[in-house]
């Protein structure tokens, strides 16, 4: 029925490393090109993971250099999933913090398994860093702006039944049914006429794809500088020695 599949993988957590976030973007070039297809499931490959997001170890201990390029991957990924012209479904059947919660905010619908351990938000200020305003803007449409506000302050993880609450998930379902939901959800939009539906996609997103577009230098040279801060270099070591000793 045209729909692909895409399941992300790269163990251990899924974390988007430069090398994952550039496959990623030519797969979804490559499906974007191919008319035959409509719509895309994306999901994980890696049990009980998501996307564990951005590598950290992609924006810690690297050069400004390192960072602007890992930027600029970072922003085409956003901005290929977030514009896409395909339905874009997330069965997500992991734990989705941070960058992997932007993935799934950037479908067009997504399904959560409903295990209690995995949670999603985008929760940068946990590790003493700051959402981007793209990403923030992606959480307000979603969620509206006093949620977003809060969450985004907490760095809030919300369980599966909390994200249903909010609306950053659109439906929890129980975990060995999160596949089947969203191929059935997909059936549903592919009903709609393409066209009709794309020009309303982009009707609703352009503002917001837009508001990176004209700052995309910009966006860069602050991430950059942003990261390249001893001050947040020092809160990225803490936050992975804390990854580390939750092992024992
Ligand atoms: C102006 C702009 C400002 C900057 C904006 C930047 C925006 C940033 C967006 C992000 O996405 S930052 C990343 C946020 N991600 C997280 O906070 C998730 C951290 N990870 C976890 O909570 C857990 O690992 C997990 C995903 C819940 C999985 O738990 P599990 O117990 O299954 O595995 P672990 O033992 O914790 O991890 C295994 C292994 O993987 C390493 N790792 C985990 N997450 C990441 C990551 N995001 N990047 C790189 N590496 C990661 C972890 O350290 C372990 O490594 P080893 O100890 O085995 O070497």
């Amino acid at each position: 029925m045209g729909v692909a599949v895409m399941k992300l993988r790269n163990p251990p957590v899924n974390s988007l490393s430069l090398e994952c976030l550039t496959e990623f973007t030519i797969s979804l070039e490559k499906l974007e090109n191919d008319k035959s297809i409509r719509g895309v499931i994306l999901t994980s490959e890696c049990p009980g993971i998501f996307s564990a997001g951005l590598d950290l170890l992609e924006m810690y201990g690297r050069n400004p250099a390192h960072y602007a390029e890992y930027w600029k991957n970072v922003q085409e990924l956003w901005l290929r999933l977030y514009t896409s012209n395909m339905i874009l479904v997330s069965a997500i059947n992991g734990a989705s913090p941070a960058g992997g919660c932007l993935l799934a905010l950037c479908c067009d619908y997504r399904v959560m398994a409903d295990n209690p351990k995995y949670t999603i938000g985008l929760n940068e200020s946990l590790l003493g860093i700051v959402a981007p305003f793209w990403f923030k803007d992606m959480y307000v449409n979603t969620i509206g702006h006093r949620e977003a506000e809060r969450a985004l302050q907490l760095g809030t993880l919300f369980s599966p039944a909390e994200a249903l609450k909010v609306g950053v998930v659109d439906e929890v379902v129980p975990e060995d049914q999160v596949h089947s939901k969203a191929r059935s959800v997909m059936t549903k939009w592919l009903a709609i006429p393409d066209h009709s539906r794309q020009l309303t996609k982009n009707m609703m997103r352009k503002a917001t794809a837009d508001n990176l577009i004209k700052q995309r230098e910009a966006d860069i040279q602050n991430f950059t500088s942003f990261i390249s801060k001893d001050s947040i270099q020092k809160s990225l070591h803490m936050y992975l020695e804390k990854l580390k000793q939750k092992k024992g």
